[in-house]
């Protein structure tokens, strides 16, 4: 699909990252696209939700980041909300999420922008709560993480009825996860977790976590949950430091919520998408989270790798006892055709006959 309008979010900090956006700019100039800075971080400038950041940069159907996962994170959360799709640059520390590297940036941009990209499609989280969410003035600076200015607080979205037992449906796109966690250092939270409405446990713990299969690889993963497929479709929950209860993450079904009530004796709560704080519970105060009809969808140039990506960024080590065993081999790459039984199968590209 020829690319019609760009929007370049850029993590500032890193000069590679700001010339890299300068190369963006000028091929975007001669290829007659119009290309707008998106989630600029600017001590004088507010951060705008999604949809509004949407429209002043002119509905961009691209979104291409330049820097590491939390930049794709941020450019993920506005072309959500349009279809765009994002196009990650790695320019970052990890880079798990993002596609290229920026020596092959135009490339990267010429294979979009004549059709010689493929679109994978990722499963996305949303919710709802008992009350719009809201950030108390004073608390924003103490738990801003060095992420730049805090979003706003969600937007409520319009098929929300108040006061029927719902709550409002508020206007969210988690590519990773939804985090509930402690606010006070030293105390952990209250929190009573509801799977498909049905109680699961109440928890005393420093967070839960719902994650999507994307965000597995992330906070879940730290907490001790498992790694998940991004070609999956499941809600993660995991919780972090439970005392003295149920501490094993539970993988449910795509259409399974999870909800999570701050019990009357707890203290306050921090929600984070996405790594970014968004919003303050109090006690009573319930979320539910669930998959979003919302697709993220990512650029890829080639045929994903996620368990060479796997083993390769998160620097994963053979048993010191298979070391004289040597390398492994490459499993199943041939150069005769793949067998009927599995051709339904996703197998790594074959070996090339010449
Ligand atoms: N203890 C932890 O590991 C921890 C704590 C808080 C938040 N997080 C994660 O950080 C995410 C936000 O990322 P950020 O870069 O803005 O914050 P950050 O810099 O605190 O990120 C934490 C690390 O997670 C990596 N990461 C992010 N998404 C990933 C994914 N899907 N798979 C594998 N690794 C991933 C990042 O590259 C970074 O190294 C949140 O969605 C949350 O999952 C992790
Ligand atoms: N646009 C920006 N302007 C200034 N500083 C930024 C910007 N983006 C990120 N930073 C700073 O860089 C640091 C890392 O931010 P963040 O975690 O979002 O980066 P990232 O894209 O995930 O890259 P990395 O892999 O290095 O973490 C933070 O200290 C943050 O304040």
């Amino acid at each position: 699909m020829p690319v019609r309008r760009l929007g370049l979010v850029v993590h500032e900090g890193r000069p590679l990252a700001v010339r890299t956006a300068a190369t963006v700019r000028a091929w975007a100039d001669r290829h007659g696209i119009g290309c707008t800075d998106i989630d600029v971080w600017k001590s004088h400038e507010e951060r705008r939700g999604g949809m509004d950041e949407l429209h002043h940069a002119g509905d961009p159907d691209l979104v291409v980041t330049l820097g590491g996962d939390g930049t794709f994170l941020r450019g993920a959360r506005i072309a959500a909300k349009n279809n765009a799709s994002v196009l990650g640059v790695d320019l970052g520390k990890v880079g798990f999420l993002t596609e290229v590297a920026c020596s092959d940036v135009e490339t990267a941009l010429e294979a979009v922008h004549h059709g010689g990209a493929t679109i994978e499609e990722r499963m996305t989280l949303t919710m709802r709560a008992s009350r719009p969410l809201e950030i108390p003035s004073g608390i924003e600076s103490l738990l801003r993480y060095g992420h730049g200015p805090s979003l706003p607080p969600p937007a409520v979205r319009p098929e929300s009825t108040e006061g029927d037992g719902w709550g409002v449906a508020l206007d969210v796109t988690a590519l990773n996860d939804v985090v509930l966690e402690k606010l006070a250092r030293d105390h952990q939270v209250a929190l009573g977790v509801y799977l498909a409405g049905r109680l699961l446990a109440s928890y005393s713990a420093d967070a839960v976590i719902v994650a999507t299969p994307t965000g597995s690889t992330a906070y879940s993963f730290a907490a001790g949950g498992p790694i998940l497929s991004p070609n999956m479709e499941a809600v993660v929950f995991t919780p972090v430091a439970p005392h003295m209860t149920f501490n094993r993450t539970v993988v449910a079904a795509p259409d399974e919520p999870v909800a999570v009530r701050v019990l009357p004796h707890s203290g306050q709560a921090a929600v984070s998408i996405d790594g970014q704080l968004r919003g303050v519970l109090d006690p009573g105060d319930w979320i539910g989270v669930y998959g979003s009809p919302r697709r993220l969808r990512l650029v890829r140039l080639g045929p994903t790798d996620f368990y060479g990506r796997l083993r390769d960024r998160f620097r994963l080590t053979d048993a010191p006892a298979t070391a004289l065993d040597g390398q492994s081999e490459t499993f199943w790459r041939t150069t005769s055709p793949v067998p009927p039984d599995l051709a339904h199968l996703r197998l790594p590209p074959p070996v090339d006959a010449g």
